[in-house]
């Protein structure tokens, strides 16, 4: 359903120093330095399949997220979903896939969420009675009826957060992006979102690709870890695996996620 193959992406980030003089330079000659995001990136997802792809601050996650749903071209590499290259194929490409991230709002700002629901409709060009649907479905598993005639601006982050996966899955996607759904919820929204994400997959058969930092996230959710440092994919395996790998069970019992992710951290030293 997913394959990536050979993806590397580079940035070309403008430097300059402090003082009024190199502001003055840096009008007539800026200098650049080339920050390598991905380096050769390769895996492959199968239908159905909850990916939890983790990695340190600044590892290459948000960037992998954007080439796959076509927001980036990658500088290298090629892509193929659902039989589209995301960037190539983007109109026909984005009414199979939904993308949320936590720190975005794909949301109108200051109408109803309901206007946003509605626009997003015609967008995507969802059939009425599919949408009427969903908008049920989701309105009841995300705890919606209450708010969903505010102004984005007036919510919560946890209430503006089920809002936006509740956008992103209007169209019935098959395979959906969380880019840190869980940033900055409370413990009952996080359970919450955890559990609805475990229900459209299971009844729907919908392809997560999560990224967090959350690892109870990671716990509840991913059958599959990717872990990903420096823009190197460094580890593809089960959570048991890495249990198996990096557990000490000899001193304290058996270790939480987040030592085992230190650890994997510090071995590949990506920390
Ligand atoms: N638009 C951009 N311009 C320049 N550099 C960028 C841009 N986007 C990302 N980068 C750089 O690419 C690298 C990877 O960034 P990315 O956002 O993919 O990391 P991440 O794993 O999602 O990090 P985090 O966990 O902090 O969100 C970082 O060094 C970042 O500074």
């Amino acid at each position: 359903m997913i394959t990536v193959s050979g993806i590397s992406k580079s940035f070309k980030v403008a430097q300059r120093t402090s003082g009024v003089k190199s502001a003055v330079k840096a009008l007539f000659r800026r200098e650049y330095t080339e920050v390598a995001a991905l380096n050769d990136i390769s895996f492959s997802i199968a239908p159905g399949e909850i990916i939890g792809y983790i990695g340190p601050n600044g590892a290459g996650k948000s960037t992998t997220i954007k080439v796959m749903s076509g927001i980036l071209v990658p500088d290298r590499g090629s892509c193929s979903i659902m039989g589209y290259t995301p960037w190539l194929d983007r109109v026909a490409y984005v009414k199979n896939i939904g993308v949320v991230f936590g720190q975005r709002s794909q949301l109108w700002w200051d109408v109803p969420v309901i206007d946003s629901f509605e626009l997003l409709r015609d967008i995507y060009d969802v059939p009425q009675p599919e949408y009427e649907s969903n908008l049920k479905l989701l309105t009841e598993t995300l705890d919606l009826e209450n708010i969903i005639r505010t102004p984005v601006r007036q919510l919560s982050l946890g209430q503006r957060m089920r809002c936006e996966i509740a956008a992103s899955l209007l169209h019935s996607p098959s395979i959906l992006f969380l880019d840190e759904p869980t940033i900055g919820l409370d413990a009952v929204s996080k359970i919450a979102v955890r559990q609805f994400i475990t229900r459209i997959n299971k009844e729907k058969g919908v392809t997560v690709i999560l990224t967090t930092h959350d690892m109870n996230d990671i716990e509840a959710l991913a059958n599959r870890i990717l872990l990903i440092g420096k823009g190197s994919l460094l580890f593809d395996g089960d959570l048991n695996s890495l249990r198996d790998k990096y557990a000490d069970d000899s001193r304290t019992g058996v270790s939480s996620i987040e030592e085992i992710v230190v650890r994997m951290y510090e071995e590949y030293q990506i920390s």
